[in-house]
């Protein structure tokens, strides 16, 4: 019997960021390993036309909790959601609500959070920062509380370059910038953003930071945990290999790859690809919860879920899988062929983005027009570089993360628990990985069909023929030219062909001797 699925049987558990990526692997695990659980109440806020109810239905409904439904048929009765607004004061809960919250919440995930990078210095603060702090005070006045598990990031410290499993102090305290934010309006912390955020590459990373920080400052006698994933992919194994649903991180890159429209990188080959599977984090979430709550650690623990310094992987082995797997299971109407080039060089990656992002697009947008129809591809690329442009600086870096916690935790399991909350990320297989997780981007994500792949193929055929087809074209017109205005060309041009020529003559009259 699993220690920590019992653990999790009978329990009230609240749940911030239900909605999102991370938020939904965790409830279905819960559900799944523990059927017996009491409530799950998840903060939810309507969103693109969607009641509470209607969204939480469409995620009951999807793919990931087929599974759950056979093993806890009454799900839509445990799960229980709740309106609020993260970024409203007292999170805009009703006031019943509220009460029953306080009164029977056992155990808190939370995983709220803006992860744009380039949110707003006021949003990301009122969401990463503020709205933990109010959390706390919820968590400080809920006499069931047994655990509170903050999910940060490993990236809240990226300004060094050895990271230990431990809170590090921001340089102006979460609490000055919180009140001066009531006061200053938008248009003055727009400019003084910058200078706050330091040596962060983004507003994302730092107010996580400053989130810690509130953690720790506020903890009371709280039983806390932090735990800091790296960058966050597909399932790795439950409830089925390469589950993703969103366009985060990797996924809108190896989509943008498959599709041709991103070819090149500005990315360090050997640079660590510290992506940890999204399971493996619900599975360190899951036994940090139950450690934090039977175990009453003295302090805050901080868990570095990543890949790294077990199982190291790079950009280069990774873009090399992503383009096999890509072969075998090609992308529908892809714009060019598939093809990943890493380069750290400024220069090389410019000449790239010239060559094969954005000369593609302008020449695509012309036969657009000439075909009466509206340009679209620049703004698509544009789009594209934007994004690439945002995650170069994590694509460019390696850091090193500590798991001193997290080795910990592992030993402390049982041998049942260490299989059923596996995480474990030396176990991983990387070109295994890789390759489902390209699938499940092309199922889950894209929702493209299986049956579609020999259409597909031939498509990329077509495409490679048009490639051969252009750059002989363009070829002979550059040759052209410059045999029409150099001397020097046209001497090398009469040389190559008289060779030719000669060497045609003489293999037919050795034919015609032989005959
Ligand atoms: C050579 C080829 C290579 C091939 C090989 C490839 C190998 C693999 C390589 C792998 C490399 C991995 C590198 C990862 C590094 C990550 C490091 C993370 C470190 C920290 C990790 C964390 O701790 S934490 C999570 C990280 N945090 C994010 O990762 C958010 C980032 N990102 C944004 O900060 C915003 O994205 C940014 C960018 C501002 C743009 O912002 P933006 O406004 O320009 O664009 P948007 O994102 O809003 O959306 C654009 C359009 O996509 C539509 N769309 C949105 N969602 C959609 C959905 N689900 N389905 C359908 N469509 C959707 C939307 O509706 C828009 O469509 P439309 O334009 O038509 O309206
Ligand atoms: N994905 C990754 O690579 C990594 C993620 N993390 C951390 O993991 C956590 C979860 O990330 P992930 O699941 O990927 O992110 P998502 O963007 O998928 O999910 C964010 C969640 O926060 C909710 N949320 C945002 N704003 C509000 C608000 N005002 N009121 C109520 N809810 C709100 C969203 O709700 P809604 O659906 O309504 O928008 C959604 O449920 C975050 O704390 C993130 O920092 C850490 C490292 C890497």
């Amino acid at each position: 019997m699993s220690m920590i699925a019992a653990f999790y049987g009978g329990k009230s558990i609240l749940i911030t960021g239900a909605t999102g990526f991370l938020g939904k692997v965790l409830m279905e695990k819960l559900f799944r390993t523990s059927p017996d659980l009491k409530v799950i109440y998840i903060l939810v806020r309507p969103k693109a036309g969607q009641t509470l109810q209607q969204r939480v239905f469409q995620i009951l409904n999807s793919k990931l909790f087929e599974k759950v439904k056979e093993v806890c048929p009454n799900v839509h009765e445990k799960i229980r959601a709740i309106y609020a607004d993260l970024s409203q004061n007292d999170f805009a809960i009703s006031k019943e609500d509220m009460q029953e919250l306080l009164s029977c919440t056992n155990i808190i995930f939370h995983c709220a959070a803006t992860v744009r990078f380039d949110d707003t210095l006021r949003h990301a603060v009122q969401l990463n920062v503020t709205a933990t702090r109010q959390l706390l005070l919820m968590a400080s006045q809920m006499p069931k509380l047994e655990a509170f598990i903050h999910i940060s990031t490993a990236y809240s410290n990226c300004n060094l370059k050895h990271i230990d499993e431990v809170i590090y102090p921001c340089p102006v305290e979460p609490k000055k910038i919180i009140d001066s934010l009531e006061w200053l309006d938008d248009a003055i912390i727009e400019e003084i953003a910058p200078k706050l955020i330091r040596d962060w590459p983004n507003i994302y990373t730092y107010t996580k930071a400053l989130g810690e920080m509130v953690v720790q400052q506020e903890s009371r006698n709280l039983n806390i945990a932090i735990i800091r994933p790296s960058i966050v992919g597909a399932t790795w194994q439950e409830p089925f290999p390469g589950w993703v649903d969103n366009i985060n991180g990797p996924n809108g890159l190896i989509i943008a790859a498959g599709k041709g429209f991103l070819r090149a990188l500005k990315a360090a080959p050997k640079a660590v690809a510290d992506l940890i599977p999204v399971d493996t984090v619900v599975n360190l979430m899951l036994a940090v919860g139950w450690y934090t709550a039977v175990h009453r650690p003295k302090s805050t623990l901080v868990y570095h879920s990543t890949s790294g310094n077990l199982n190291p992987c790079n950009w280069h082995k990774m873009g090399v899988q992503v383009l096999a797997t890509f072969e075998k299971i090609p992308l529908e109407r892809a714009f060019r062929r598939p093809y990943a080039n890493f380069t750290s060089n400024n220069f090389t990656s410019q000449y790239w983005n010239a060559v094969s992002h954005q000369a593609p697009a302008i020449i695509y947008d012309c036969y657009l027009r000439l075909t009466g129809r509206k340009p679209r591809m620049t703004k698509v690329m544009n789009q594209i570089l934007r994004t690439a442009s945002m995650l170069e600086y994590f694509l460019n870096r390696s850091w090193e993360w500590s798991t001193y916690n997290t080795e910990m935790l592992m030993s402390e399991l049982s041998p049942e628990d260490q299989r059923v909350f596996n995480f474990d990320v030396r176990q991983l297989n990387w070109l295994e990985y890789i390759e489902n997780y390209v699938l499940g981007v092309k199922k889950y994500l894209l929702k493209e069909d299986m049956a579609g792949i020999p259409e597909a193929k031939q498509h990329l055929k077509r495409l490679r023929n048009i490639h051969y087809l252009f750059n002989t074209a363009l070829f002979l017109i550059v040759w052209r030219l410059l045999i029409a205005r150099s001397q020097m060309a046209r001497n090398v041009w009469f040389f190559i062909v008289s060779f030719c020529y000669k060497f045609l003559s003489y293999f037919r009259a050795s034919s015609t001797l032989k005959v």
